[in-house]
């Protein structure tokens, strides 16, 4: 396990437990942290699986140190469970792997999300998440590496849509936090799960994805759980927002990352660029970058007029196709 934290490095290979994170659970001996340098050549060469578990801010500099050590013909597992579109690109991850590796290895590359808190995990909560790749062996192999009584793996071939439902999910958390930090109830939390599912599979199907994505693990299983505990981060700024505080002093003071935050603008320029609507994600948005008022954005998304419920739009796929065009899969 490497970690960019010497102090973290040291007590770790002393206690088998992390200072900062899960702190009471001990770790078996086997597990040995390295760093804070980043890993060199002779480690990465002989592994045969990298679980990359940073927020996905981190992602392209961690890749870019590692492509010149990675040996792509030994076939590695490379495996992400990060939640979070890129800010300023709006890229998912495998848009970030294949241009940071390659597309040989993007085609490779896993993606593991469902509802699944960490410190439920180590406590061995039965869990289940989904696992999937572009390349169904890889896929199968990650599902293996994992898969227990208690916690099970279903595969799946839609990555990109797997990657967005965990992305958007965060963003829905928000505006569930909101509604509760608000004072809203059972019923508003309902809606705005079942609105944000609609809301989820109408963005992943105009990008490309395949709309039953949406109905997984990845999609309403984690949308579920994340927009319904207090453990989420991104339900609690959601709900300290709504409970008045600044944006600013919430994400300095949560203690690690929130990826809604900064996907909600990526998911943004997403929703601007296929032209669907969404106006929770958007108003998300107004209320994290454009100062704009809780209640006022909450009232105003209650007097939007009456739509029809599902209504799937004529798919474009756009940023889908372009993106297996640059993998080479077009
Ligand atoms: N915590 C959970 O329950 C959970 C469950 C499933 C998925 N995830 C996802 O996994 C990812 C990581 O979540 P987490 O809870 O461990 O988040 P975290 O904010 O606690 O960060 C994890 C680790 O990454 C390190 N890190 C942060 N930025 C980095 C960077 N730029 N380069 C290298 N390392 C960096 C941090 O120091 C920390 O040790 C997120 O995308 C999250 O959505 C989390
Ligand atoms: O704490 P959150 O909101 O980042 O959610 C963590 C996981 O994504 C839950 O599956």
């Amino acid at each position: 396990m490497w970690s960019r934290s010497e102090n973290l490095v040291q007590h770790f290979n002393t206690h088998h437990r992390n200072l900062e994170y899960l702190t009471d659970h001990t770790f078996p001996d086997s597990v040995k942290a390295i760093g804070p340098e980043f890993p060199s050549e002779d480690v990465i060469r002989d592994v045969d699986v990298l679980l990359f578990a940073i927020p996905t801010e981190g992602v392209r500099a961690a890749l870019t140190s590692l492509k010149p050590k990675l040996d792509i013909s030994r076939l590695p597992l490379l495996i992400f469970v990060n939640k979070g579109i890129e800010t300023g690109t709006h890229a998912l991850t495998l848009e970030i792997i294949a241009d940071t590796c390659g597309p040989e290895v993007a085609r490779i590359a896993t993606f593991i999300s469902g509802p699944s808190f960490a410190k439920e995990i180590v406590r061995r909560q039965p869990t289940s998440v989904s696992v999937a790749s572009l390349s169904e062996v890889h896929a199968q192999r990650a599902s293996k590496l994992f898969h227990q009584p208690w916690f099970r793996c279903y595969t799946g071939d839609d990555p990109i849509g797997l990657e967005l439902a965990g992305a958007l999910k965060n963003v829905y958390a928000i505006a569930a936090g909101i509604a509760d930090g608000l004072g809203f109830e059972n019923n508003t939390r309902a809606m705005l799960i079942t609105r944000g599912l609609a809301e989820m599979t109408r963005i992943g199907s105009a990008y490309g994805a395949s709309p039953l994505t949406f109905l997984s693990l990845a999609g309403v299983g984690d949308l579920f759980l994340t927009c319904s505990s207090p453990t989420s981060r991104n339900y609690t700024v959601g709900f300290r927002l709504g409970k008045g505080e600044k944006l600013d002093y919430i994400t300095k003071t949560l203690g690690s990352v929130a990826e809604g935050v900064t996907t909600a603008k990526g998911l943004r320029q997403i929703v601007d660029e296929l032209g669907v609507a969404a106006p929770i994600a958007i108003g998300v948005y107004e209320v994290l970058y454009e100062d704009k008022d809780v209640k006022e954005r909450a009232q105003a998304l209650l007097c939007l007029p009456p739509v029809p419920e599902l209504d799937l739009p004529e798919e474009t796929g756009k940023p889908a196709a372009r993106l297996m065009k640059k993998l080479g899969m077009a």
